[in-house]
């Protein structure tokens, strides 16, 4: 009753599947050989046997054990009804089975089978298809169609909760209404019977010759269960046989404020850092795409990247001139500049009074961690290198990375074999960065550290005691600028310091995870095949819970060390979080609200398990094919 349309065979996941449907070992065959053995029994005449040989015998059990075959068969594969009647079949096979049983081994489990409602709302399915007995009933074709109409196709489809997922537009010159495109996932393109190009001739029988798209789309709106289109197929149908590709969105997108997206209504909004999966890019400037997190619904149009790199630049030349880092000059620090770049003669005496408060106790001892001082963060943001370094590093890199409106990116789980990808915090200053990174470090001492920085050999002093940093020599460190090798740089009490990327490497061949915090503006280099970076986004809560949660919290100021924070400096925090988030959220794997230190610190510490341990989206081109999962 039910044939296969000859499609491919199952994937060989399916192997179980493929054994019990090869059709040597199905009913049917069985059923040959009780044939052939009763055949032996025929001819000595044993009480019942004819009748059970007629029963073998018999069409319908024929038919039904063909379906039974079939439907194991071709679980997988687009099925045709054999029979138009399967439903009246059981029914007379049940009828049948019944003054048999006597004969029919086990015929009681056939006969509950046939009654299961399952069984019986297939075969009722079954027949609706056979019998093409659909809903609602089409209105019959026209008798007297003309020979010039014959080209054209009839389209029926009948509206739900999906949307019809196609646009139109007129065409320029003859004034044709065509459509203009069939959307993933939509009502249009499920029907398999609509096609960018096909010219729409009417509508619920209504011509649309002359008429705008507008009224087109009216005349669609006011129809109620079934939209009837007549349309003259295109020539050429476009077919998509494109890859699927998935990206990070590095940009945001929002149709309502496009006036040239070609269907508003059509649009798919995104924010930064969504992975969208592209479905169709057969539009230079139009692209399909849907969210990962929605991937069951209709595909929407977003800007192609050549079109949203246009738009950038317009917006780019739209705005007042600012002057931007990457275009000064590059060139690096003379001795008098480095002399220049002291840090804040205030911060440095206060700090020096509280030195002692630079140490952590761990489990009694007194325990140094590489590169962790409180202070140094605000003195890396006090640094004029930052500009320095922007300079240096932005060539070509830098407007390709930041500029590009999508990363492509893949699914990577990193293999146990492998290096542990290296953790990076990031937060506005006072957030809990670093208390978060020292109570981790504090919790698995084997399991995470941080990476040893670098520090200018000539300047290493008494104050620089408490600090595991390793001294370098002047050419040594400017080298590592040069190369891009430098993850982070700056002034600790007036030391010129960095952590390079061989720090941050030496951890992890320890078999340990590296924990570091850094600047937004410094991801970029961070973002490397090598490293592997995951980023966590460390957001202050709430104002009114941090006025209660950080009351004995001390912070650094530019003139105070373990000075009290002020309802301003929780506030510049959520300013500096937001401001981050807006312009480098794109980069952030994981966000956590530092609320309770607790809390925050066992969803730190999940994140940072997730990502060593689960799949991950990372750019494509971190993976070399081998790696990908
Ligand atoms: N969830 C929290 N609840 C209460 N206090 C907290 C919490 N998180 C951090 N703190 C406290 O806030 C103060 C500032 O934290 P921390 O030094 O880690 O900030 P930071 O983000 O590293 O900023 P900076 O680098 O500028 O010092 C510290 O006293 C810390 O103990």
């Amino acid at each position: 009753m039910i044939q296969s349309d000859k499609g491919a065979d199952p994937p060989d996941k399916d192997v179980k599947l493929s054994t019990t449907t090869n059709p040597e070992s199905g009913l049917s065959q069985i059923l040959r050989l009780v044939l052939q053995e009763l055949s032996l029994f025929y001819s000595r005449d044993v009480n019942g046997v004819c009748l059970l040989y007629d029963l073998l015998h018999s069409p319908w059990l024929q038919a039904l054990l063909k379906v039974y075959d079939c439907l194991q068969e071709f679980k997988e594969k687009k099925l045709v009804p054999a029979t138009p009647h399967a439903q009246a079949l059981s029914s007379e096979q049940i009828a049948i089975l019944e003054p048999l049983k006597v004969f029919v081994v086990n015929p009681q489990i056939l006969n509950q089978y046939l009654f299961l409602p399952c069984t019986q709302a297939l075969l009722s399915a079954h027949d609706t298809v056979a019998q093409k007995d659909f809903e609602p009933l089409l209105p019959p074709l026209p008798d007297n169609i003309p020979e010039s109409e014959e080209a054209m196709r009839i389209v029926c489809l009948v509206k739900n909760q999906q949307p019809l997922g196609a646009t139109i537009k007129r065409h320029e010159m003859t004034g044709d209404i065509l459509v203009a495109r069939v959307i993933h996932g939509g009502l249009a393109e499920k029907s398999g019977l609509l096609y960018a190009g096909d010219k729409l001739v009417e509508v619920n029988g209504v011509s649309v010759e002359g008429l705008d798209p507008e009224q087109v789309i009216h005349i669609l709106a006011m129809s109620r269960d079934t939209i009837m289109f007549k349309v003259v197929p295109v020539s050429d149908p476009p077919v998509n046989n494109q890859k699927t590709v998935y990206v990070r969105a590095m940009t945001e997108y929002w149709p309502q404020e496009d006036p040239n997206i070609p269907c508003m209504d059509a649009g798919l909004p995104f924010q930064k850092g969504d992975i969208l999966q592209i479905v169709d890019q057969n539009d230079a400037l139009w692209w399909q795409a849907r969210k990962i997190s929605d991937l069951a619904t209709c595909a929407g149009l977003i800007p192609s990247k050549q079109l949203l790199k246009r738009k950038q630049r317009e917006f780019w030349w739209s705005q007042p001139y600012q002057p931007h880092t990457c275009l000064k000059s590059t060139k690096f620090i003379s001795m008098e500049e480095e002399d220049d770049m002291k840090i804040d003669e205030k911060c440095v005496e206060a700090e020096e009074l509280s030195e002692d408060k630079d140490e952590f106790v761990g489990y009694g001892q007194k325990f140094f961690i590489a590169g962790f001082r409180r202070s140094m963060r605000l003195c890396r943001r006090k640094s004029h290198l930052g500009q320095q370094r922007a300079s240096v590093c932005c060539t070509g890199s830098c407007y390709s990375a930041v500029g590009a409106p999508y990363e492509e990116v893949v699914r990577y789980q990193r293999r146990p074999a492998d290096k542990h990808r290296l953790i990076v915090l990031m937060g506005p200053s006072g957030v809990g960065v670093n208390e978060l990174r020292r109570q981790l470090i504090e919790f698995n001492p084997s399991r995470f550290q941080s990476a040893v920085p670098l520090v200018l050999s000539r300047s290493v002093g008494d104050e620089m005691r408490s600090c595991e940093m390793h001294c370098a020599k002047k050419e040594f460190l400017f080298s590592l600028f040069h190369s891009c090798r430098m993850l982070e740089y700056g002034e600790y009490k007036g030391h010129l310091y960095g952590t390079s990327v061989d720090a941050v490497q030496a951890v992890l061949d320890e078999g340990k995870i590296c924990v570091m915090d850094l600047e937004p503006q410094d991801i970029q280099v961070a973002r490397t095949q090598e490293l592997k970076p995951y980023v966590i986004f460390i957001k202050p809560s709430s104002l009114s819970y941090m006025k209660q949660s950080r009351k004995n919290a001390k912070i650094i100021t530019d003139y105070f060390v373990d000075m009290k924070f002020k309802d301003e400096d929780l506030q510049e925090m959520e300013d500096l979080a937001q401001k981050m988030e807006t312009q480098f959220g794109q980069f952030f794997d994981h966000v956590i609200v530092n609320d309770n230190l607790q809390d925050a610190c066992a969803q730190l510490l999940a994140a940072i398990q997730k990502a060593q341990e689960e799949p991950q989206w990372v750019p494509a081109t971190w993976i070399s094919s081998g790696a990908e999962s």
